[in-house]
């Protein structure tokens, strides 16, 4: 076990706000207004600077409906959990019950798109196995779709197939004439097309041919393929976040012919059952979120507690993964205030400080600082120590260096982006994302959630995690892009450093919607980096998971714009079905 005195785990306290914080006023500067203030001399308060405001709305949810939530510490046992069981084995013995490799590639799809194949991991992979092991002919497949099919889940499982199996479906000309009319292999093509490595020709050739075809439908399919198109072309299935996918897809599935009742019933009671595990850590993250006193910080940050647990949802909602979930909410929440405060609150100086004080780890660099932006180190001092603590309780390692070099790093690329937009300057694309996909938070994401992940970890357990960072450093830069795509345009107004579509446009002269759609398509060229890694990984293949899922989760949190900062529509409504609506039972 690492010696206990080799860090402090000594929390900091959190005062209640000084009067001289509550004197702050948060004023509203045009953008082109830039940040300054004066150092009066090394002991005194720094004089107050001129303040900017984000606007951003309060929170729309209220902690005492969410402390009311009915309390369901009974869960063991009752008549949901042991109708979840019967269930579990009855969907258990469908697995079992076919041979035909195909019949069970479309039973494990179901079984992923309605949540709940994380009951199955096993049987999943010796299914998997078998079909790879038993040399299964994907060429001799007959239909596109069966071919489509395979391919996309045993590359998503890991297995290394070769985007050959689809010259069958070729001739001279490119993709046959004749699939065209098969609007089911068209859409599987589609759908397996997301799951290409860079370089693979053909599978951009698949994914022009299907889209092509999909956009332009002519024959009659009804109404329910209509709309899985329709939905597929906005968001392909492999960059869906699941939990969510989960709760539409139960609703689709209960429309087909041909569906398994046990399955259906299954997703069903599993989804709400699983649900009130989330509702439970929601009430137990509303109590820490309330404990923090942030009165005096709230008038400048994102209140957003409850939509940052929407992330770590899309980051991991299996229900023993709580502790991971938990401390995910809570790493991204600290995230967020104090990115407000290199963004928007503080000044330059002011900024220049609190990272010097991250770096040293040292509360008296800081004492210049006002009270509100003291508060906001010392909760992440002190989250810090909460996880290092029961890191070392659960392994008996000591994460803490870890840990607070996440964070140094973080806080470094927010101070250069912060000097940017201090200094008027607008980097190359290639200098700024050099820096943003540190500043997005993912490596730091990573590492917290590494420690929380359940499996055995060592002191050496961490620098494994810093060989194999690729699938990281790919993920990071999607939800980099995603955010900024989504955010940018209201930054840009509020005034901001130069995001990516800014810095390619001042590099070519494009226009916006050319920079942009540019900016698009580094993300699918990021995202087949990340299927490529994916199967060269030597990470643990839950982690890899949980890199995979940040990535998607960020094609849905910025959807239709910045799903956090404005978080009165969609996101509103994805939150409700989530956590709080539950599905109906027959
Ligand atoms: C799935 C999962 C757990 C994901 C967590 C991912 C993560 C680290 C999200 C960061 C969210 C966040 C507060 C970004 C800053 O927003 P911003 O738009 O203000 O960023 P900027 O200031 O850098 O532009």
């Amino acid at each position: 076990m690492a010696a206990m005195s080799c860090f402090s785990l000594a929390r900091l306290p959190i005062s209640s706000t000084s009067s001289s914080t509550r004197n702050f006023s948060c004023l509203t500067k045009p953008h082109s207004m830039r940040r300054s203030c004066k150092i009066v001399n090394t002991t005194e308060k720094l004089e107050e600077p001129p303040r900017r405001s984000a606007n951003y709305h309060p929170t729309i949810w209220d902690h005492s409906t969410i402390q009311s939530i009915e309390n369901f510490s009974s869960l063991k046992g009752n008549t949901l959990e042991r109708r979840r069981e019967s269930l579990k084995n009855e969907v258990k013995l469908l697995l079992d019950a076919s041979d035909d490799p195909v019949a069970q590639l479309q039973l494990i799809d179901t079984i992923q798109r309605l949540g709940i194949a994380y009951h199955f991991d096993n049987e999943i992979k010796s299914i998997l196995d078998r079909i790879r092991d038993c040399h299964f002919d994907l060429e001799a497949l007959d239909c596109v779709h069966k071919t489509a099919l395979a391919f996309r889940l045993l590359r998503q499982h890991g297995y290394d197939v070769s985007s050959d199996v689809f010259q069958k479906y070729r001739d001279s000309q490119g993709f046959k004439d004749s699939l065209t009319d098969d609007v089911k292999g068209l859409l599987s093509l589609y759908e397996a097309s997301f799951l290409s490595f860079p370089g693979e020709q053909l599978m951009e050739e698949a994914n022009k041919f299907s889209v092509r075809h999909l956009e332009s439908l002519t024959q009659k399919v009804g109404l329910d393929i209509e709309e899985q198109v329709r939905h597929s072309l906005q968001v392909p299935l492999h960059r869906r976040m699941r939990r969510l996918e989960a709760r539409e897809y139960i609703d689709v599935y209960q429309r087909e012919e041909g569906k398994s009742s046990v399955l259906l019933e299954f997703a069903k009671v599993d989804f709400n059952f699983v649900q009130i595990i989330h509702q439970m850590e929601l009430k137990e993250l509303s109590k820490w979120w309330i404990s923090l006193n942030l009165g005096s910080v709230l008038s400048f940050t994102r209140d957003r507690l409850v939509e940052n647990y929407l992330w770590a949802i899309g980051f991991v909602y299996e229900p023993h993964m709580s502790k991971c979930r938990i401390g995910i909410t809570k790493a991204v929440c600290i995230l967020s205030v104090i990115d407000d405060v290199y963004d928007i609150y503080g000044s330059f100086e002011e900024v220049e400080i609190l990272t010097k004080t991250i770096k040293s780890w040292d509360p008296h660099e800081m004492r210049n600082l006002p009270e509100n932006i003291k508060l906001c180190y010392k909760i992440l001092y002190n989250f810090i120590e909460e996880i290092t603590t029961c890191t070392l309780l659960d392994h008996g390692c000591n994460v803490m260096p870890f840990l607070k070099e996440e964070w140094e790093n973080l806080c470094g690329a927010f101070l250069v982006e912060a000097k940017w937009f201090h200094e008027g300057y607008t980097p190359s694309l290639k200098e700024y994302l050099k820096n943003a996909w540190i500043s997005i938070g993912g490596p730091m994401t990573f590492v917290f959630a590494y420690c929380l992940l359940g499996h055995t970890l060592g002191d050496n357990s961490l620098n494994c995690l810093k060989q194999g960072f690729d699938p990281i450093y790919w993920s990071s830069l999607i939800l980099r892009l995603n955010d900024d795509l989504g955010t940018s345009k209201v930054e840009m107004e509020r005034g901001d450093t130069p995001k990516p579509i800014q810095c390619h446009m001042r590099e070519t002269d494009e226009s916006d919607e050319v920079s942009r759609e540019y900016i698009k398509n580094l993300v699918d060229h990021f995202w087949k980096e990340l299927n490529q890694e994916s199967i060269r990984t030597h990470l643990p293949k839950n982690f890899m998971n949980l890199v995979t899922n940040m990535a998607l989760a960020s094609h849905c949190i910025f959807q239709f714009g910045d799903g956090i900062g404005d978080s009165t529509g969609i996101t509103k409504n994805r939150i409700l079905s989530l956590f709080f609506n539950n599905v109906p039972l027959e």
